[in-house]
Order: structure tokens, then sequence, then C-alpha cells
């Protein structure tokens, strides 16, 4: 059979027949909100038509000039108690096409019903899963206690500055005074669920190294080229042997160890001059239980050892530590996964090993789960191909349906008499 480009044929069980929550995802995956120029207008206008057609109102707030984070907001029976908020990023990060075995922007349904697409895992599936489930819910009568707002925010992908993390600030957010958020996880390719309570901290950092210039044909002393392959080795030493730590605990998953990866490199002019100035960038993710003040110690100790007048900066620095409660005791854990329990979902908590949204929730005090709901299917958030199941898919709207209503339902806590 051959794949289902435009939804028009039956090929791959589109066309007519196709159910609607599908058609519904690859049309929005067919958006092109990829950076480094995101189509927000694009996204702005589905969400615009989404609140039409559940009946929600909308809210939209302008964090920066083009940045604009979207709500749209189901009232429950008793606003006075808090919310609960289901986030999702617009954005996507960019493709190579040449390794894609379809146009990334098509999604495209195969013959085995895979559907490929940039951001199918990474997250716009869970956007039109949370959209699917509330719109059934409503068309079912239900009602809850708490009012849930579906949250859209933009530029998660390029570190949330003009999304999330101003957002969180802002009056706005306030007002939607929220219990609980639940936003993306990642892909399990086994049959359990994986489930995310705390996150690394994301640290990009530039290490500088000047040098004495000169002739590219001289024995110079102190170059920044000396400088920069001592800093290489320090930082990249470092990396194995967390590596090795990695591999030696069969417990520890990404989440537990520090990941140190070399992402850019800058600096000279031309073959026969000695540059004055020589740059690496490291993109580096540190578990909760690390400690930060030591661990830059240690960055600062690195430059010392690397040369004279060799210092950092950072581009992103995470200093959140806190985690989201998973005791039995704790309300919102406990009604998610007493209700995971219920739809015989195995879940494994982890720490995330990238991160998400869900450091500002948390740095403000709040819960955060972070949950995709993609069992059976390849880790493959920004990879080229990055597919996901039409079944799979399916059923995360059902695991939604589910636990929606049981999250929307908790009853008031003490502190919220
Ligand atoms: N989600 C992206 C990542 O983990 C961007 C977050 S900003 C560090 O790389
Ligand atoms: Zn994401
Ligand atoms: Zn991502």
């Amino acid at each position: 059979m051959l794949p289902d480009q435009d939804g028009q044929n039956a090929g791959g069980g589109g066309g007519a027949s196709e159910d609607p929550s599908t058609a519904l995802f690859r049309e929005y995956l067919r958006l092109k909100t990829v950076h480094p120029e995101p189509d927000y207008d694009a996204a702005l206008g589905f969400l615009g038509r989404i609140s039409e057609e559940l009946g929600l109102p909308m809210t939209k707030v302008e964090v920066c000039p083009g940045r604009v984070v979207t709500i749209l907001t189901w009232t429950g029976t008793n606003p006075a108690l808090k919310s609960i908020l289901l986030n999702s990023h617009t954005d996507v990060v960019p493709v190579y096409q040449e390794h894609w075995k379809y146009d990334a922007f098509a999604a495209v349904k195969d013959a085995e019903g895979n559907i490929y697409g940039r951001g199918s895992q990474d997250m716009k599936s869970v956007t039109i899963q949370y959209i699917e489930a509330v719109r059934r819910l409503k068309a079912a009568g239900k009602t809850f206690p708490r009012t849930v707002h579906l949250m859209f925010v933009p530029d998660e992908e390029v570190g949330g500055h003009k999304g999330m993390e101003t957002f969180i600030k802002h009056p706005e957010f306030q007002k939607l005074n929220v219990g609980f958020a639940l936003d993306e996880g990642l892909a399990n390719p086994s049959e359990a669920f994986t489930v995310f309570y705390g996150e690394r901290n994301p640290w990009w950092v530039t290490v500088r190294c000047p040098g004495s210039p000169g002739h590219g044909s001289r024995f110079v002393e102190n170059t920044a080229a000396e400088k920069l392959r001592r800093v290489i080795n320090l930082f990249l030493d470092f990396r194995e042997r967390e590596r090795q730590r990695l591999n030696i605990n069969k417990c520890f998953t990404l989440g537990d160890v520090t990941t140190i990866n070399m992402t850019m490199v800058n600096g000279g002019v031309a073959y026969n001059v000695i540059p004055a100035e020589m740059d690496v960038s490291f993109d580096i993710r540190i578990p909760p239980t690390a400690n930060l003040q030591e661990f830059e110690e240690q960055i600062k100790a690195w430059c010392k050892e690397a040369g004279d007048d060799v210092t950092y900066d950072f581009a992103q620095r995470g200093m959140n530590q806190k985690t989201t409660s998973t005791e039995d005791t704790d309300p919102w854990w406990s009604a998610f996964s007493s209700t995971c329990k219920s739809m015989d979902i195995t879940l494994k908590k982890e720490i995330f090993p990238a991160a998400t949204d869900s450091r500002f929730i948390r740095a403000v005090g709040l819960p955060a789960i972070g949950f995709s709901p993609i069992n059976r299917t390849p880790i493959l958030l920004h990879d080229h191909n990055e597919f996901l199941s039409e079944s799979v898919f399916l059923k995360g709207i059902h695991i939604y349906e589910t636990l929606i209503p049981a999250l929307a339902s908790v009853p008031a806590l003490s502190t919220e008499a």
C-alpha cells in the first residue's frame, strides 16, 4: 500500500474513514512551527478554531513580541479549587530533510499506520491528545470540580525564555490558580510508560581561550589552541568518567549522571594567523542530586588549569533542583498513579534527561509530572524520521480521558479548605 500523503486516499487507513482525531493530529503536524522561524501564526489560527469547536474560551498573552501563550479554559464546578494545567509547547526543532524517508512536515501515514513528522513525539501528539480527550469528555456531558487549563506555549525548544520562563511570572499565570501540571515526557520502547518527576539542570557554557597571536610558521608560546586543547580534554575526560558510571550502575538512567557534550567551536581567521582567541561551547546536563556550587568550582578549576585568562560564561544555567513528590501520600501523585494502575499501565519513574518547561513550573513550587503516553515506540525526539503509530496515539487519548477526570476531581486539599 502506498503511504497516505494527503489524507484524501484510502492508503494506510486515511481518507474519509480516518479517525477524526488522527486527521487533526496530522493537520497539526503539517504546520511549520519549526525553528529558527516558527510559523506561530499558523498555530494560533489552529488553536482559535479548536477553541470554537470545543466551546472553551481562549486567553492569549503576548509574553514577548511575536511570542503568544494561548490558554483554553474548561471551568470546573468549584472554580475556587486549584486548577489542573495541561501544558504543551507548539514549536519543534529543525530537521535534516535529506535524512528523512518522507517530508518531515507532510504527516505521512505509512502502511503500518506509523505517522511521520517533526513533532509526532515531541510534542504535537500530546497537544492533540489533550484536546481530543477534553472534546470527548465535554461531548459526554462530564463536569469536574477543578478547572482544567490547556496551555500552548512558544519557544520551549530554544530555552523557554520568550515562553514559559517569562509567562510563569506574569499575572495572567497567577490567575490560572494552578495546583498541578502535566507536561511532556519521553517515549518508552517497552510495554511500560516512563513518567518524570524532576529534570536535570541544563548548563550551556562557552569557554573562551585567549592566546598570543603570531605567524602560523612559528612556535608561539601560550597560544589559544593549546589552552583550547586542555579545556576540551578536561571536559571530555569528565564526560568519559560519567559515561562509565552510567554503564557500571545497572539501575542508573541517563537522568542520574552528568552529561557533557562539546557542541560548538569557534575561532581563527586565516590558515597562517595564530588566533588571538578560540572558544568552545558545551551542553551540560546535571542531575538534581548533584552539588551545583561544587560543579561550578570544578569548571572554574578546569579553566584555571587550562591556562592564563581562560574564562567561561553561561547561556543557560538552571539552578532549580526541585522535584515533584511521588509519595503515595501526595494527593496529585496518588490520583495520577492509581488511575494509571486502574488502566494496567506500568510506570517507570525517572529524572528527565533533557529539559522541558516543567522546570519553570517546579521552580515556582508547583508539582509537575512529565508524561507522554507513548509506549512500544523508539525514542525519536529531535531525531530523523520521528514517528508515532496511530494506534499508540489513539490509546493516548483514552489515557487522558481517564487521567483528566481523576486529576480534576482530586478532593479539596487541606490548604484549599
Ligand atoms: N527541550 C530542549 C532541550 O532539552 C530545550 C530546553 S532548554 C535547555 O534541549
Ligand atoms: Zn518537547
Ligand atoms: Zn524537544
